[in-house]
C-alpha cells in the first residue's frame, strides 16, 4: 500500500522546527519523499490521507523493556527494586506460562501502539511466543531472551537463546531484530558473562543488559569484586559486543569514560527509576561523552506504563530540575531521544526515526485541534511539553497501518482485555497485599 499524506503538518526527526503545512508520500513501506505545500500528483496506487488537525511524526521507539510484565501492572508498588524483584516479581513471573507471556505481550503492544511506539525492545523468556505475537501485531522489536546465571551456569537458557537469534533476526520481513540478553552482573557472574559474550559475538547480535541501576547494585559489586558494574563488565570482556546497557544510573567518571571509549549505548528509562527509587541517571554527562542514549519505560511494573509521551515529557524536565539549568535539555534533544537516537541505541537503521527519503515508514498522527496546541507558537515544543500519549490516532510500521483512527487493526484488544482479566486470577489478592 502506498500513501499520499497531504495537508499535514510534521516533525521529520532531523530538524529542529515542524512543518506547518506540507505533504509526505509512502511507498512499498518507505519514505519516498516529503516536502512543503502541495503534493505531486500521483498514481492510483496512491491511498490519500488527508492530515488536516494532525501533525505526522516518526514513530516512537522504546529502548527497554519486559512486554509481559504488563501482567503485574500495579501488582507491588512502591518498593526498592531488590525487595520488588526478590519478594513479589520473581515469584509472580515463576508461575507465567508461555500462553501468559503471549498475551502480556499483546497488552503491552496495544498500550505501545496506542501512544505511538512503533519500535519496543523487550527482555523476556519464551521470546519465541513473543516473536510471533509481535509479528502478527506488525511492529518493529528487539527482542533477547533473558538469562539468569546465578546458581550454576546455565547453559540450557543459553542454547535457547542461541536458537532464538538464529531463527528469528530479521523474521517478520525484517521487523524483528535479537540480542543476547543477560539481565545484570549481579544475576550474571563473570564466567557465565563470557560465554554470553562468546555466543554474541559469533553471531553478531548486540547484547542487552541491566547495568548499576541502582547504588545497592554498584556497594555489592565493590564489597563482592572490589570494582564497580562498569568496570567488571569492562574487564570480563563485554564491551566488545555491541551492548544496550539499561539504567545506567549510578556511574563514576571513570565508568563513563570506559563507557565512551568502547560505545557502550544507553537505555535511559527515568520513570522507571523515579518509581522503584533508584535514581537518575547522569544523562547530560553521557550526552557530552557523545554516548549514544535513548529512552524506555522498562516494563508496566515498575513504571507503570508504556507511554513514551510520559517518557518524553519527563526526560526534558527533570534533568533540568537536577542540573538546576533550563537549558540541561531542550524539546529537540529530547524528541531525538525518542525516536532517530533510540533506532541507533539499539543498532537498528540508522534512518529510523526520521522521515527522509528512504526511511523505513514507521509512524504516527497526533491529534492536534485540542487547546493544548494552541496557539502554534512552535509545534516541536508542544509535542514534548504540551502533547499527550492520548493524542495519538493513528500508527503506521513500514508503510502498514497498525492503528488507525483509534481502532486497532491487528490486534483484538477486547479479547485481550477477557483474557487478562481471567489469567490474572492466578495472582492471589492475599499476595499482592502481603508486601
Ligand atoms: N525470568 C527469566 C529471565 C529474566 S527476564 C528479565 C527479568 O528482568 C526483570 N526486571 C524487570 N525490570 C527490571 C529492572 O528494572 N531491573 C532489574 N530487573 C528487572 C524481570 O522481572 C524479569 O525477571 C528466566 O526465565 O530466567
Ligand atoms: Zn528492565
Amino acid at each position: 500500500m502506498n500513501w499520499l499524506i497531504e495537508n499535514v503538518a510534521y516533525f521529520d526527526g532531523i530538524h529542529n522546527t515542524c512543518m506547518e503545512r506540507g505533504y509526505v508520500l509512502v511507498r512499498d513501506g518507505k519514505i519516498e519523499a516529503l516536502g512543503a505545500g502541495e503534493a505531486p500528483l500521483c498514481d492510483a496506487s496512491y491511498e490519500r490521507i488527508d492530515g488536516k488537525d494532525r501533525l505526522l511524526l516518526p514513530g516512537f521507539i522504546n529502548t527497554h523493556g519486559h512486554a509481559a510484565m504488563s501482567l503485574l501492572r500495579g501488582y507491588a508498588d512502591d518498593l526498592p527494586l531488590h525487595t520488588w524483584l526478590k519478594d513479589l516479581i520473581w515469584p509472580a513471573e515463576a508461575v507465567l506460562s508461555p500462553d501468559d507471556i503471549e498475551l502480556g505481550t499483546e497488552l503491552a503492544m496495544l498500550e505501545m501502539l496506542e501512544t505511538g511506539t512503533t519500535t519496543f525492545t523487550d527482555m523476556y523468556a519464551d521470546m519465541d511466543r513473543v516473536a510471533n505475537a509481535t509479528i502478527r501485531a506488525g511492529m518493529r522489536a528487539v527482542l533477547g531472551r533473558g538469562l539468569i546465571g546465578f546458581d550454576d551456569v546455565n547453559l540450557e537458557k543459553l542454547a535457547e537463546s542461541e536458537s532464538f537469534v538464529r531463527m528469528y533476526e530479521g523474521a517478520g520481513e525484517g521487523l524483528i531484530h535479537t540480542t543476547f540478553a543477560p539481565h545484570a552482573p549481579y544475576t550474571c557472574p563473570p564466567d557465565y558473562l563470557k560465554h554470553v559474550i562468546t555466543r554474541s559475538q559469533q553471531l553478531a547480535v548486540p547484547l542487552q543488559i541491566h547495568i548499576a541501576e541502582t547504588a545497592k547494585e554498584v556497594a555489592d559489586s565493590y564489597s563482592e569484586y572490589g570494582k564497580s558494574p562498569v568496570e567488571l563488565l569492562y574487564e570480563t570482556g563485554l564491551f566488545e559486543c555491541q551492548i544496550i546497557g539499561a539504567h545506567c544510573v549510578h556511574l563514576t567518571d571513570r565508568d563513563i569514560e570506559l563507557m565512551a571509549e568502547h560505545h557502550v549505548h544507553v537505555a535511559h528509562n527515568p520513570g522507571s527509576n523515579l518509581k522503584l527509587g533508584s535514581g537518575i541517571a547522569p544523562l547530560r554527562k553521557l550526552l557530552e561523552q557523545n554516548i549514544v542514549v535513548g529512552l524506555g519505560t522498562d516494563g508496566a511494573a515498575s513504571n507503570n506504563k508504556l507511554d513514551l509521551y510520559e517518557e518524553l515529557r519527563l526526560v526534558a524536565l527533570l534533568h533540568k530540575g537536577v542540573e538546576q539549568d533550563a537549558t540541561a535539555i531542550d524539546a529537540f534533544s529530547a524528541l531525538r531521544l525518542v525516536t532517530n537516537e533510540g533506532a541507533k541505541t539499539l543498532f537498528l537503521d540508522p534512518m529510523l526515526g526520521t522521515l527522509q527519503p528512504g526511511a523505513p515508514a514507521d509512524f504516527q498522527f497526533i491529534d492536534i485541534s485540542g487547546p493544548r496546541y494552541y496557539p502554534r507558537h512552535n509545534l516541536l515544543s508542544h509535542i514534548v511539553y504540551s502533547s499527550h500519549g492520548g493524542d495519538v490516532t493513528d500508527v503506521f510500521v513500514a508503510g502498514k497501518p497498525l492503528f488507525r483512527k483509534r481502532e486497532h487493526l491487528t490486534l483484538d484488544k477486547e479479547k485481550v482485555f477477557y483474557n487478562v482479566k481471567r489469567v490474572v486470577q492466578k495472582f492471589p489478592l492475599s499476595q499482592r497485599v502481603n508486601v
